[in-house]
């Protein structure tokens, strides 16, 4: 049975990154990704920008929508505090199986736990199930069409508190349209745009911050 391209790019972390080391776990995904064959990670441009908005909110609890091979779980755990943690959710059980060994190889998984199913089911959960209160980083990057729904679904389960912060990615490519007029016309959020590039790509895409007013 031949392998799937995310079983591929899991042997180049083991035979390649440094057991332990984050940094070079993301550093060979990008090097596998840009040389050999394309894939859905936020890569180093938009990772830089998703490093900034952790590193700037220092969040102790953080959602990530869609996990694929965990390669932002990797980037977003390194920056957390002690006892800081991510709960990301992954609706490919795939997916969820290789991400699970990337952030384990980069020694991240104490800070990471991975929800598997469709988020319109997790989220609802997030409360009683996995002891949320509310969630100071949202990252979104699952898929275009949930961006909106996901969005008023966690204000609806009253996960979000005053200065909690929504990061979205691909605003252009695949592009978000319905997100973007549903977040920047709602009153309860201070919307910035991040001009840059689509991963390994040199075409542009964008990412963009909501923070909840409360
Ligand atoms: O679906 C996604 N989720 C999260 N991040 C993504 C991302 O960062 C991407 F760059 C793409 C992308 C963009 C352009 C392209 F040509 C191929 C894939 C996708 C995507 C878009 C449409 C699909 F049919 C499949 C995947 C995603
Ligand atoms: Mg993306």
């Amino acid at each position: 049975m031949n392998q799937s391209k995310e079983q591929r790019i899991l042997n180049f972390v083991l035979q390649n990154a440094v057991r332990g080391d984050p940094r070079s776990v993301m550093d060979t995904i990008d090097k596998y990704c840009s040389q050999k064959e394309w894939a859905m990670n936020v890569g180093d441009e938009k990772g830089l920008i998703l490093d900034k908005t952790v590193e700037e909110l220092q969040p102790s609890v953080v959602l990530e929508l869609g996990t694929y091979c965990g390669y932002s779980a990797v980037r977003i755990a390194r920056l957390l505090k002690a006892g800081a943690r991510l709960l990301t959710v992954e609706f490919n059980p795939e997916f969820a199986a290789i991400a699970k060994q990337i952030i384990e190889f980069a020694g991240v998984q104490d800070k990471v736990k991975i929800l598997e199913g469709p988020s319109e089911e997790i989220i609802p959960q997030l409360k009683k199930k996995y002891e949320v209160d509310t969630l100071d980083f949202v990252f979104l990057d699952h898929w275009k069409d949930r961006y909106t729904p996901d969005t008023i679904l966690i204000q609806e389960c009253n996960l979000l508190r005053k200065g909690s912060v929504l990061l979205a990615d691909n605003i252009i490519v695949p592009g978000a349209p319905e997100f973007l007029k549903y977040i920047r016309n709602n009153p309860r959020f201070q919307c910035t745009n991040y001009p840059s590039h689509l991963e390994y790509m040199k075409v542009e895409d964008a990412m963009e911050k909501a923070v909840f007013l409360g």
